[in-house]
C-alpha cells in the first residue's frame, strides 16, 4: 500500500514544482531579490508564524496520542524559540521594528492561508488540520535542500536558505510526516480525502505566498 504522505506529495507535485521555479526563489538564489520584497515577505511571514504556532497548540488540545500531542506542543515552543527568533536577526538587519509590524495590515493571501488552517481544524477535525500544516514544513525543507547546493551570494538570503536545511529542522519534518501518516491510519476514507484536500490547498497557498510578496499584495483600500 502506498504511504499516505507519498500519495498526497505526488498529487501536490505540480504546485511544489511551481514553488521551486518561482521568481522569488530564483532571486533568493541569485541574490537579486529586491530587499523591499524580502522585507515585505518577512513582515507578512511574522504574522503567519505566530498563527502557525497557535495552531500547533490548538491542534494538540484535540490530539489523543500522547506522543503526537507532545510533538505539536514542542513545535509551538520551537516556533517561539527558533523560527521566530531566527527572524529577529533578519528584522534587526533590515530595521523592521515591532511598530512597523504592528502597523502593516496582513495581506489577503497570508490572511486566507491562516484562515484555511483554522477552518480545517474548526470546521473539520485535527487530522485535516495536521495535513494542512505539513506543506509548510516539508516544502521549505525541499526548497532549502535544492538551494543549499549552490547557495546565494547574498549573506542574508544564504542565512534564510540555511534555516531550512539544518539537521534539526529536517528531523522535525520527518516527525511531522510520521504524525500525518498516523492521523491518516486512524481516519476513514472520507477524512483521508479531506486531509488530501487540506494538504493541496496549503500547497497552493505556499505558492501564492511567494507571488503575494512579489506583488506586495494589499487590500486596495486603507483599513
Ligand atoms: C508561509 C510560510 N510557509 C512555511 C514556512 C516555514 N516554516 C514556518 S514554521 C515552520 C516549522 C518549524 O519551524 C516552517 C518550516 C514559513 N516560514 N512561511
Amino acid at each position: 500500500m502506498t504511504i499516505f504522505t507519498d500519495h498526497i506529495h505526488q498529487a501536490a507535485e505540480p504546485l511544489w514544482q511551481q514553488s521551486f521555479d518561482h521568481p522569488f526563489i530564483h532571486e533568493i538564489q541569485s541574490g537579486q531579490l529586491p530587499t523591499d520584497i524580502f522585507r515585505y515577505y518577512l513582515i507578512q511571514d511574522r504574522y503567519y508564524l505566530s498563527e502557525f504556532g497557535k495552531l500547533h497548540e490548538l491542534i494538540a488540545e484535540q490530539v489523543d496520542d500522547a506522543h503526537g500531542k507532545q510533538f505539536l506542543l514542542a513545535g509551538a515552543q520551537g516556533l517561539k524559540d527558533g523560527e521566530i527568533a531566527v527572524r529577529k536577526g533578519f528584522f534587526e538587519q533590515l530595521k523592521i521594528t515591532p511598530e512597523e509590524v504592528k502597523q502593516t495590515p496582513i495581506a489577503p493571501t497570508a490572511y486566507n492561508y491562516v484562515n484555511h488552517m483554522y477552518a480545517e481544524l474548526y470546521r473539520g477535525n485535527p487530522q485535516q488540520a495536521i495535513a494542512g500544516l505539513l506543506p509548510c514544513y516539508w516544502l521549505y525543507n525541499q526548497i532549502g535542500q535544492h538551494l543549499i547546493a549552490k547557495g546565494s551570494p547574498d549573506e542574508l538570503y544564504q542565512r534564510w536558505i540555511e534555516t531550512y536545511d539544518s539537521d534539526d529542522y529536517t528531523d522535525s519534518v520527518d516527525q511531522m510526516i510520521v504524525l500525518t501518516n498516523q492521523a491518516a491510519d486512524q481516519a476513514d476514507d472520507d477524512v483521508r480525502t479531506k486531509m488530501k484536500t487540506a494538504f493541496l490547498r496549503s500547497s497552493a497557498y505556499e505558492l501564492a505566498f511567494w507571488q503575494m510578496a512579489m506583488d506586495k499584495q494589499n487590500w486596495r483600500v486603507s483599513a
